[in-house]
C-alpha cells in the first residue's frame, strides 16, 4: 500500500506494459516485489491489494493488481483491475496450482482476450505436500502459453519466469469466439480485447460504445453460454493435467477447521485475544514502556537535553525529594538567572541538596521559545518522549502481531465465524478484515473497506472505524492507562465502546436502504507465517507510521505550545471546563488534551497519560478521546473514499458522539 500509482510519464508511454493478473491470495504481489525491487504488501487473506500499484523492471513498466476471478465490472477490483489489463501489452498470470480448477477460468478468459500471457503455476511447494501432481507439459500444450512452475516464497522459477516474460505469446483461443471477436473488431476498430467484453456483456464496456453500436451491441451479449463453456473446459484441462493422492496438510488443516467451529471457533478467539493481551497488554504495555517511558524518556532523554539547554539559558529549576513509592516529600527551586555554567554558587548548591536523595526535577525556561520546544509539552522534549520511547515500543508489538494474523490465514476464517453475528449491523463476515485491520492504522482500513462489495457495507464499516475503533497508537496509550486503572475501569471501557459500536451499526442498518450480502470468500490455508515478510511488513508500517505521526506530533505540539506561551491555551482551557470539568467531570487541563487529539487521536489519548485521574475519570476521558474525531490522516483519506458531504458527516458525528456518551458514562460513574 505504501507504493502509489502516479501520473504516467513520458518515457514510461513508450515502453511495454506488464501486468500482473491473478485470482486473490495467489502471490501476485511477491511477483510484483521481486520484479520490480519495490515493496507492496503481502498477506494471507484474499483482497490484501486494493489498487492498482506500479513500478518498473528492465524495459517494462509492471503493474500489480487487486485479485480477481474474471475480467468484469462486477465489483471495484474488477473495475480497476480490468481497466489496466485493457492496456496491457504483456500478462503474467499468477495461478495457485492447488486451486487450479478455480484459478483457470481467469487464465483461459485472459488467452481468449487474445493478449500475450505467461502463466506463473505458483504455490507448489503446497501441491506437493497436498500430493497434487500436474502435468505441466501437457497444461502448457492445451493452453498454447508458456507455464512455470514456481514457489514464490522462496523465488523458484523466477529465472524461468523473467525469461518467457520477453518471449510471450498469445495462446489457444477459443475458435468460435474468436472468429467472433476478430469480426466485431475489424467491423468497428476496436481491440480484440473491448470486443471480448461486450460479447461477454461487460456492462462498462457496453456503455462505452453504445452510442457508437446502437442498439446491436447488446444482441452480441452471450455471457451466460460463455462462461459455461469456459467453466467446462477449465474442468476438462484439470481432468486431464491433474492427479491427487487426497489426504495430506493434517495439521494446518484441522488448526483451519476448528478456527470456524461454531464452538471451539468461540475457544480458538479466546485463545488469540489473550495471547495477543498478554504479549502486548502485558509484556509490552506494562514491563517494556515503564522503562523506555520512564527510564530512558523522561530520566535519561529529557532530563539530558534539559540540562543542555538550561548550560546557557536563564532557568528556575525545581526539585522534588521522593520516598520510596515515588510521592514528593520535599521540594526546593533554585533559580539561574544566567544558566548553568554561569551561576556556578546555585549549582553547587542545588548538587549539595540532591546528593544521596531520590529526586525529580522541573525545569522552568523563562524564554517563550524554549518554553516550545523545550517545556512540559516541547517539541523536542514531550514529543519525541511519547513518539520514541511510549508509542514506538507499542506500535511495533501490535504491527507484528498484526502481520502475525494477517499471514496465517486465521482472518478470512474470522470473517466466516462472525458472518452470523455481522449481520445484525448490515455486514457480512468480510468486514471483520478493514475492521481487524483498523486496530492496527485506521487510515489504512479505511482503504481496504474496498474489499466489501457495496457502497452501503463500506458506509457503515468507514463510520464504525473511524468513530470506534482506536488505532494501533492510541490502543497502546489507551492499554497503558488502563492497566493502571484496574481491571474493572478495563471492563466499562470495553463494554461502553463495544455498545456503541453496536448502536452504530445497528442505527445505520437501520437507516440505509438494503442490506447483508452474502458472504463470498475463499478459505486459504492456515500457515506458518514468514519471519521475513513479517519483519518486513512491521519495519515498513512502522517508518511510514514514524514518518506521519512525527511530522502531525511535531505541528501539533508546536501549536500547543504557542497557546501556551501567549495564554491562549488557558483561556482555550477556561472556555471548555463546562464540557470537560462541568459535562464529563475531568480535571480542567484535559481540554488541553482535547485540542492535541483534533491533531490525532493517540497525540489525545497520551495527553492524558501526564494527568492525575481516578479510575473512572480515566474510563470517562478515554471513552471520549476514543470516540472523538480520527487523525487527520484517516480523515484525508476518508473524504477521498467516501466523498466529501458523507466524510464531513461521520466526522462531526464523531464529535457529537463523542461528549454525549463520555458526560453519560462520567455522569453514571463519577
Ligand atoms: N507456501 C507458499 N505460500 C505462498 C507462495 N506464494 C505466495 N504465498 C503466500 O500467499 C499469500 C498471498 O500472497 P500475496 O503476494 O499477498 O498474494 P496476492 O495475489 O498479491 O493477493 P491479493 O493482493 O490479496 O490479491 C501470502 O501469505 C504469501 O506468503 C508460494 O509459492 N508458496
Ligand atoms: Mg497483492
Amino acid at each position: 500500500m505504501h507504493v502509489h500509482q502516479s501520473a504516467e510519464t513520458k518515457v514510461e508511454k513508450d515502453m511495454k506494459k506488464l501486468v500482473l493478473v491473478g485470482n486473490p491470495n495467489v502471490g501476485k504481489s511477491i511477483f510484483f516485489n521481486y520484479l520490480t525491487g519495490l515493496y507492496v504488501e503481502v498477506s494471507n487473506y484474499p483482497g490484501t491489494t486494493v489498487e492498482i500499484l506500479k513500478g518498473r523492471y528492465k524495459n517494462f513498466v509492471v503493474y500489480d493488481t487487486p485479485g480477481i476471478y474474471g475480467l468484469s465490472s462486477f465489483n471495484d477490483e474488477e473495475r480497476i483491475a480490468k481497466n489496466i489489463i485493457m492496456d496491457a501489452d504483456v500478462i503474467l498470470n499468477v495461478v495457485d496450482a492447488v486451486n487450479l480448477e478455480r484459478d483457470l477460468f481467469l487464465t483461459l478468459q485472459l488467452i481468449d482476450s487474445g493478449k500475450p500471457v505467461v502463466v506463473a503455476l505458483n504455490m507448489m511447494d503446497e501441491a506437493e505436500q497436498k500430493k497434487i501432481k500436474i502435468n505441466v507439459e501437457k497444461l502448457s500444450n492445451l493452453l498454447g502459453v508458456t507455464v512455470i512452475p514456481t514457489v514464490a516464497v522462496k523465488q523458484i522459477g523466477f529465472k524461468e519466469v523473467l525469461n518467457a516474460i520477453e518471449k510471450a505469446t498469445a495462446g489457444n483461443r477459443d475458435k468460435k469466439l474468436a472468429e467472433k471477436i476478430s469480426l466485431i473488431s475489424r467491423k468497428y476498430g476496436i481491440s480484440d480485447i473491448e470486443s471480448l467484453l461486450i460479447i461477454e456483456g461487460d456492462s462498462e464496456t457496453i456503455d462505452k460504445f453504445k452510442s457508437k453500436f446502437d442498439g446491436e451491441i447488446y444482441a452480441w451479449n452471450e455471457r451466460e453460454k460463455i462462461y459455461i463453456e469456459r467453466r467446462n473446459r477449465a474442468n476438462q484441462i484439470v481432468s486431464e493435467v491433474v492427479t491427487i493422492n487426497t489426504a495430506g496438510g493434517k495439521v494446518s488443516g484441522l488448526i483451519g477447521r476448528i478456527a470456524i467451529h461454531p464452538f471451539f471457533g468461540l475457544i480458538f478467539i479466546g485463545v488469540v485475544l489473550y495471547l495477543a493481551y498478554l504479549v502486548v497488554g502485558k509484556l509490552i504495555a506494562q514491563d517494556l514502556v515503564e522503562f523506555t517511558e520512564d527510564k530512558l524518556g523522561k530520566q535519561i532523554y529529557e532530563y539530558n537535553v534539559r540540562k543542555f539547554v538550561a548550560n546557557y539559558f536563564p532557568v528556575e529549576v525545581n526539585v522534588n525529594v521522593l520516598n520510596e513509592d515515588d510521592e514528593i516529600v520535599d521540594s526546593r527551586s533554585f533559580i539561574f538567572e544566567h544558566g548553568f555554567r554561569n551561576s556556578p554558587d546555585v549549582l553547587r548548591k542545588m548538587q549539595s541538596f540532591v546528593q544521596g536523595k531520590r529526586v525529580e526535577y522541573e525545569f522552568n525556561f523563562k524564554n517563550p521559545v524554549l518554553v516550545i520546544f523545550f517545556g512540559e509539552f516541547g517539541v523536542l522534549t514531550m514529543t519525541v518522549r511519547y513518539l520514541l520511547f511510549l508509542l514506538l515500543p507499542l506500535v511495533v508489538g501490535f504491527y507484528l502481531m498484526l502481520a502475525i494474523l494477517e499471514d496465517s490465514g486465521y482472518l478470512p476464517r474470522l470473517a466466516t465465524f462472525v458472518d452470523r453475528l455481522m449481520s445484525y449491523i448490515g455486514l457480512n463476515g468480510k468486514a471483520v478484515i478493514p475492521l481487524i485491520l483498523g486496530f492496527g492504522c485506521v487510515t489504512m482500513a479505511t482503504i481496504t473497506t474496498r474489499i466489501l462489495s457495496t457502497k452501503r457495507e463500506k458506509r457503515i464499516i468507514t463510520a464504525i472505524l473511524q468513530i470506534t475503533i482506536p488505532c494501533s497508537a492510541q490502543l497502546a496509550v489507551i492499554t497503558t492507562l488502563l492497566m493502571r486503572a484496574g481491571f474493572q475501569a478495563t471492563l466499562i471501557y470495553i463494554f461502553t465502546m463495544f455498545s456503541v459500536f453496536v448502536m452504530i451499526g445497528i442505527i445505520l442498518n437501520r437507516i440505509l436502504p438494503g442490506g447483508a450480502t452474502p458472504l463470498l470468500i475463499d478459505l486459504p490455508p492456515m500457515r506458518i507465517p514468514r519471519i521475513d515478510n513479517l519483519v518486513r511488513k512491521t519495519w515498513m508500517r512502522t517508518f511510514f507510521f514514524l514518518k506521519e505521526a512525527g511530522m502531525w506530533f511535531f505541528i501539533g505540539a508546536f501549536i500547543v505550545g504557542v497557546m501556551q506561551v501567549t495564554g491562549l491555551l488557558d483561556k482555550w482551557i477556561q472556555t471548555l471546563s463546562p464540557l470537560t470539568v462541568g459535562w464529563l467531570q475531568l480535571p480542567s487541563e484535559a481540554s488541553r488534551a482535547f485540542i492535541m487529539g483534533i491533531v490525532r487521536r493517540d497525540f489525545g489519548a497520551a495527553g492524558f497519560y501526564a494527568l492525575d485521574l481516578t479510575p473512572m475519570q480515566t474510563v470517562a476521558g478515554l471513552v471520549t478521546i476514543t470516540l472523538f474525531v480520527p487523525c487527520i490522516a484517516s480523515l484525508m483519506v476518508m473524504l477521498k473514499e467516501r466523498g466529501l458531504f458523507e466524510g464531513l458527516l461521520i466526522w462531526i458525528s464523531s464529535w457529537v458522539i463523542a461528549f454525549t456518551i463520555g458526560g453519560i458514562v462520567s455522569q453514571i460513574l463519577i
